[in-house]
């Protein structure tokens, strides 16, 4: 590849076919695999080089906990607050993406929040890559206190939302991605 010429990698062919699954089957993928794609998310570009994120695995009766958490948050009773507790249960996995801010004069919060959201990002695609469907989910109670107190966050700690994790839909994948017209994101200051 050139500068001139079309990038045909193999990370640009993953980047540009990615895209978010709404339903997932109930395979996910184990601790370990995890570990792994973490490894290389991780490597994402990061100010100060503080590390200002966590990602919590919630399985089983973790997102029936989430839930609750949830319902509580909308004060919500009865059948709104069942439908509302169920939510999570729409995957296997979550993963509570936390950016966990560090002191820092030279990197403010907002740059941290940035490298936690990069991490996100990076790890969707690399779950994506690896077969796995993902979307990214939050919602007006993401923040909420009962939520944070339920993921045990700390008070320097703030949830970006969960990606919901499970097995690829048997489907094709190139049905649904967008088109991205490049020209109308790049404008030259002269
Ligand atoms: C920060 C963030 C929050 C999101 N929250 C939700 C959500 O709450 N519900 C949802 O259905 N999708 C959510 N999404 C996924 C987007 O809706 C999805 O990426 C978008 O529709 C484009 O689809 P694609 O990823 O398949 O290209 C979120 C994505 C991001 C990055």
């Amino acid at each position: 590849m050139s500068a001139s010429s079309p990038p045909e990698s193999a990370l640009y062919e993953a980047i540009l076919s990615r895209r978010s699954y709404s339903r997932v089957t109930d395979a996910a993928p184990k601790r370990s695999e995890l570990l792994h794609l973490i490894a290389a998310a991780g490597r994402i570009a990061d100010h100060g080089s503080l590390s200002p994120w966590r990602l919590i695995a919630l399985r089983g009766k973790a997102r029936e906990r989430l839930g609750s958490a949830l319902a509580k948050a909308a004060r919500l009773n009865g059948d709104d607050a069942s439908s509302l507790a169920a939510k999570p249960l729409r995957a296997p996995l979550l993963l509570a993406v936390v950016a966990s801010y560090v002191p820092s004069e030279k990197v403010p919060r907002w740059e941290q929040e940035a490298v936690t959201s990069g991490v996100a990002h990076m790890l969707s695609l690399l779950l994506d890559d690896a077969g796995w469907g993902v979307i990214w989910r939050t919602g007006p109670h993401t923040r909420a206190k009962a939520v944070a107190k339920m993921h045990g966050l700390g008070k320097d700690e703030e949830l970006l939302g969960w990606l919901y994790v499970g097995g690829m839909p048997d489907r094709t994948r190139s049905s649904h991605t967008k088109k991205v017209t490049p020209s109308a994101f790049l404008t030259t200051l002269r």
